[in-house]
């Protein structure tokens, strides 16, 4: 059994007393709620911030990116340990708004992923295929090799520290979402690929999440789905009503 993964993923939004307030107002919204993983991610400056307003409940902490040397003299970046020593559990590692904007490669995610499970923390992987490519008939392609590269080299000791996140570019903040069956084609298409890369068990005791435009009105058809293991949300997850109703996708009707 897979235990279920729904992390909301804050992007640019939310300042310390913004963080603060959504945090004291999620964490009764998702108390007593079992046998769900609820992680947030919020801006950098407001890690700690976060880390401190989620204490004593089961909400978890991410950073939204990583880089892979420990220290030196790299202006501007953070380091896994640090992430660790701020209390984050887990870190995001990339996410197409960092492909896309920021320069993020396969071969820079592979390293930043084996930085960041060097450094004890779990990673939230992104992968997914433009609108361009899904219409080339190339998105799988284009998984493969985001998998391919970005898993070179992360032993199967590692992979205990991954949970996937399948984002189609073209879904998120789009409103768009993939169809239940587009989503779990790709789930299940990326789980055969880690069967070959690993084993079957490391690929079945992996979560893979969806993500792009997951809300509390879609949240239980793509949970339905064999090999959707919970949701990385962008939008959804700044309010916690509606965080909240997906974390507690078992009961919604
Ligand atoms: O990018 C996303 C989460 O990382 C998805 O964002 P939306 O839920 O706003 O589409």
């Amino acid at each position: 059994m897979r235990t279920p993964v729904i992390a909301g993923n804050w992007k640019l939004f939310k300042n310390l007393s913004e963080t603060r307030e959504l945090l004291q107002e999620l964490a009764p919204r998702v108390a007593g709620v079992s046998g769900v993983e609820i992680i947030v991610a919020p801006v950098f400056t407001a890690l700690t911030t976060a880390v401190q307003a989620a204490m004593g409940t089961t909400i978890r902490v991410a950073a939204q990116d990583c880089f892979w040397e420990e220290e030196g003299a790299f202006t501007g970046e953070v380091a896994p340990g640090l992430l660790k020593d701020a209390g984050c559990s887990h870190v995001i590692i990339g996410h197409s708004e960092r492909r896309q904007y920021f320069g993020e490669t396969d071969a820079t995610v592979n390293r930043k992923i084996k930085a960041a499970c060097a450094a004890g923390l779990t990673v939230l992987f992104c992968v997914g295929e433009t609108l361009a490519e899904r219409e080339a008939g190339t998105t799988f392609t284009v998984i493969e090799t985001q998998l391919r590269t970005g898993l070179a080299g992360v032993t199967a000791a590692d992979l205990q520290r991954l949970i996937i996140a399948y984002e189609p570019v073209w879904a998120i903040g789009t409103g768009k979402t993939a169809s239940n069956e587009q989503a779990q084609e790709v789930h299940a298409r990326i789980r055969t690929l880690l069967v070959s890369l690993y084993d079957q068990a490391a690929a079945d005791a992996l979560r893979i999440l969806y993500g792009g435009s997951v809300k509390p009105e879609n949240i239980r058809g793509l949970m339905g789905q064999q090999d959707i293991d919970g949701a990385l949300v962008g939008g959804a997850s700044l309010k916690a009503d509606s965080f909240a109703a997906i974390v507690r996708f078992q009961e919604t009707e």
